[in-house]
C-alpha cells in the first residue's frame, strides 16, 4: 500500500515522544517508560510494537489514544483536513478524535450493564451521524462474521464467554471505518477460526487505507498483518 500516491499521507506521526508516570500516592515515585521515540506510520499499513514485557507497548498505544498524557513530545494526527497534536489536545478535540478518527481495540470489552450487545456494535456508528437502519445493519453483519450467536444481540455482554466478549469488542471497534486503528491484542482469547477471521477483517481495513498500530504477541497473527515491528525498547536512563 506505500506507493508514491499515500506516501504523502501520514495519518499519524510520533515525535520524541517520552512518557514518566509519577506515583503521586506512592511519595512521587517516576516511572520512566519510554523516551524520544519517533513512528510515522502510513495509510495501509501495520505497524506492530515490539519488546519485552514491561517494555511500554501498551502505555504507547493508549499514549496514542490520549488515554496517558506524555510529558514530551507530539502524536500529530490526520483529523479531517487538519492536524491535531494529541499529547496538548484539549478533551472536546480528544473526544472528536475519537468518534471520527481513531477506533481503539483493548483486550477487554467494557461492559455498559443492561446495555444489548447490538447496541454496543452499533453505537460508534450512530455517533458519526450514520442512521440508525445502517449502524445497525454493518454492527448484524460484523456479529454474524465473527460467530456471535443472533440470539445473543439482545442481551447484555457481562455473562458471556471471554472470547465473546472480545468478538463483540472487535465488532464494535471495526463498526466505523477509521482512518486509524489502535490494536492491544485482540485476538488474545480466540479460537483459530475466529483468528483468522480478525486476520481478515484487519487486512480489509488496511486495503481500505487504516494506518494500523497493533499489539500482537500471536506470531501466527503478527506475521499476517504486520508490515514492520516497532521496538519499543525499556528505559536506560535515570528516573531523575
Ligand atoms: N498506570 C500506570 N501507572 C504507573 N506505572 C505504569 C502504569 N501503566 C504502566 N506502568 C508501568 O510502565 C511500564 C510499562 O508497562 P506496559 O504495560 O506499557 O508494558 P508492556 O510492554 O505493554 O508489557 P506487557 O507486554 O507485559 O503487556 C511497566 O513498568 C509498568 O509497571
Amino acid at each position: 500500500m506505500n506507493d508514491d500516491n499515500n506516501s504523502a499521507s501520514t495519518p499519524i506521526s510520533v515525535r520524541s515522544l517520552s512518557k514518566t508516570f509519577t506515583l503521586h500516592t506512592q511519595g512521587g515515585t517516576r516511572i520512566p517508560v519510554f523516551a524520544d521515540l519517533d513512528l510515522d506510520v502510513r495509510r495501509g499499513e501495520c505497524v506492530c510494537l515490539h519488546g519485552p514485557s514491561g517494555a511500554g507497548k501498551s502505555t504507547l498505544l493508549r499514549s496514542l489514544y490520549a488515554n496517558y498524557k506524555p510529558h514530551k513530545g507530539s502524536i500529530l494526527v490526520e483529523h479531517d483536513d487538519t492536524v491535531v497534536d494529541l499529547a496538548t489536545a484539549e478533551p472536546w478535540e480528544v473526544v472528536e478524535v475519537r468518534r471520527r478518527t481513531i477506533g481503539y481495540v483493548s483486550q477487554f470489552l467494557r461492559v455498559i450493564p443492561r446495555v444489548p450487545t447490538l447496541d454496543i456494535v452499533a453505537e460508534p456508528a450512530l455517533m458519526r451521524g450514520i442512521s440508525r437502519e445502517d449502524a445497525e445493519a454493518k454492527a448484524k453483519a460484523l456479529l454474524t462474521r465473527l460467530r456471535i450467536p443472533e440470539r445473543l444481540w439482545s442481551l447484555a455482554p457481562a455473562t458471556f464467554s471471554g472470547g465473546e466478549q472480545q468478538r463483540v469488542n472487535i465488532a464494535r471497534g471495526f463498526a466505523v471505518d477509521y482512518p486509524i486503528l489502535l490494536l492491544d491484542e485482540p485476538t488474545a482469547s480466540l479460537d483459530a477460526q475466529n483468528r483468522h477471521t480478525v486476520i481478515d477483517i484487519i487486512l480489509e481495513a488496511k486495503a481500505r487505507g487504516s494506518a494500523i498500530v497493533g499489539i500482537f504477541h500471536d506470531q501466527e497473527v503478527r506475521d499476517a498483518v504486520s508490515d514492520r515491528l516497532f521496538e519499543v525498547l525499556a528505559y536506560q536512563g535515570s528516573a531523575a
